[in-house]
């Protein structure tokens, strides 16, 4: 191995060298002939130096998806600035628990993996794009930037860079992913859809949703079915490819306001370390919007439609097989419609993500069109419903870290006869830091339950009595309209 002291006499040689050959050509040679030298020879070492070389771009986002490699090497890069790293990019979050540091534009990380060195330069541009206003029905230029990765080595290592460096990153990011994974919740960006954007239609942002499976009141056995439901999903990759299915799966969660149901997907979310897509139908103008918003999701997310009764008039199917009869496409469409909704499940379009979980909400079941409702559709249809005895014990155990009460039977017993919701047994349990006061809080605010519920059944009750009142009365206008030849019968109109 060479030593310092041969290394810098061999460097002094070279340098004394230099000097001799430079007085040697200024003596010889004409400045212009010179200057021609120089040049050749310059040139002559750039091509030698570069043509050893070999460059690899990584881009944030191919098409309009974002690019997984690219944020596999943002990830890993972070680990690796060194301190002559000038110039580093740090974010904090208001929720995240450290700080974020990543490269700067302009800068660059040598790496050295398994021997090899592997220098990483980040750069970004400006470039334009001409996009059609739908709305305006014409073509404007719109400026975005677009970031990428330049990876670059000696060609010899072509192999080496893509079959085990690159795949290398991909892990290593993984697991530090999985490691210190936050989970974020993702709103579309409609200004950039009507802008006809494509890339960064996603806004995501830290999820801290403190519900889990444990913090959840519901009925225990339901509980485990779905957990069991999800780790199954999870774990089988390989089935769903032996069976040709496109590995997703689909929940419908409903029941009344304050039973849970967003707890419950938060409650996924953290189980599975898996992101949220929080679709708003209302805000999505078509369907090529709707699935240009699918595209632009990630592998491991569940994409979230709420209150699925409210954000699609379903009534509209009659309409929208109209549309297609007279050979409109239906992607062209103003709004949203059935189809493109059920293309969007089970399409062809679903497929293009792994491992994918889609929930709709509803507060009214009864509302949405058979077709959602078709088994295969929605895989599992969870009833999300009111606070009953033993979920009472979860929001006990949650709210005064108790197991057991005097009070508790109390409370079981009203349970069972008036209707409360776990967000209102929540409210109530909430009241005050000590848990006799809450138990009797409870206990008062389901009492006066029980009293409105039976005062609303004595006035059903009249009601009823009255209906059939009119209706005698009603039936006895008509026996003598009719003795008056003044009806027709139904049938005959
Ligand atoms: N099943 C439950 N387990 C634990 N907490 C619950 C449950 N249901 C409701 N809560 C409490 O009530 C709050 C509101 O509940 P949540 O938003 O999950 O209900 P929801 O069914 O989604 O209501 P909506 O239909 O109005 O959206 C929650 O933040 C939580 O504190």
């Amino acid at each position: 191995m060479a030593t310092t002291k041969t290394m810098l006499s061999a460097a002094a040689s070279i340098a004394a060298s230099a000097v001799i050959i430079r007085s040697m050509v200024q003596e010889f040679f004409p400045r212009k002939i010179r200057d021609q030298i120089f040049s050749s020879a310059l040139s002559f070492f750039t091509r030698v130096s570069s043509s050893s070389k070999l460059t690899i771009n990584v881009h944030e986002f191919r098409g309009n998806l974002p690019n997984e490699m690219y944020q596999a090497v943002q990830t890993y890069l972070s680990s690796k600035i060194s301190p002559y790293t000038r110039c580093l990019q740090v974010a904090k979050q208001e929720d995240s628990k450290g700080l974020e540091v990543t490269m700067e534009v302009g800068e660059t990380v040598v790496d050295l993996f398994e021997g090899t060195e592997f220098r990483w330069k980040l750069i970004c541009k400006e470039k334009q794009k001409l996009v059609f206003n739908q709305r305006r029905k014409d073509s404007m230029t719109s400026m975005f930037e677009t970031k990428f990765f330049v990876l670059s080595f000696h060609k010899k290592h072509k192999e080496k860079a893509l079959y085990v460096y690159l795949p290398h990153i991909l892990q290593h990011s993984k697991n530090i992913k999985q490691e210190e994974k936050r989970i974020r919740i993702y709103s579309g960006d409609y200004a950039k859809l009507q802008q006809g954007l494509i890339q960064g239609i996603w806004n995501g942002v830290n999820l801290d949703h403190p519900s889990t499976f444990d913090t959840l009141a519901m009925d225990p056995e339901l509980k485990r079915s779905v957990k069991e439901d999800l780790e199954r999903f999870v774990r089988r990759k390989a089935y769903y490819r032996r069976v040709g299915k496109a590995w997703k799966r689909g929940y419908l969660l409903y029941g009344p306001p304050g039973t849970g149901k967003s707890s419950l997907i938060a409650a996924i979310a953290n189980f599975l370390k898996f992101d949220i897509y929080d679709l708003e139908l209302t805000e999505i103008k078509s369907n090529s919007w709707l699935r240009q918003l699918l595209v632009g999701t990630a592998n491991r997310s569940i994409i979230v439609i709420e209150d699925i009764d409210c954000t699609i008039d379903l009534l509209e199917k009659k309409e929208e097989d109209e549309t297609k009869s007279r050979g409109r496409n239906k992607y062209h469409n103003e709004k949203v419609t059935l189809s493109g909704l059920l293309n969007f499940i089970d399409g062809l379009w679903s497929g293009c993500r792994d491992e994918r979980i889609i929930i709709f909400t509803t507060n009214y079941k009864e509302m949405l069109d058979f077709a959602l409702l078709r088994p295969g559709r929605m895989d599992m249809h969870i009833h999300m419903s009111y606070c009953s005895p033993s979920s009472f014990m979860t929001l006990l155990s949650n709210y005064h870290n108790v197991d057991n009460h005097t009070l508790k039977p109390e409370v079981e017993r009203l349970l069972r006869e008036v209707a409360a919701t776990p967000a209102e047994v929540a409210e109530e349990l909430m009241k005050s830091d000590d848990s006799d006061d809450a138990m009797r809080c409870l206990i008062k605010f389901l009492e006066g339950k029980k009293v409105e519920a039976s005062e609303e059944n004595k006035k059903d009750e009249s009601m009823v009595v009255e209906g059939s009142q009119i209706e005698e009365l009603k039936e006895g206008e008509v026996e003598a309209e009719k003795q008056e030849g003044m009806v027709v019968e139904g049938s005959e109109i």
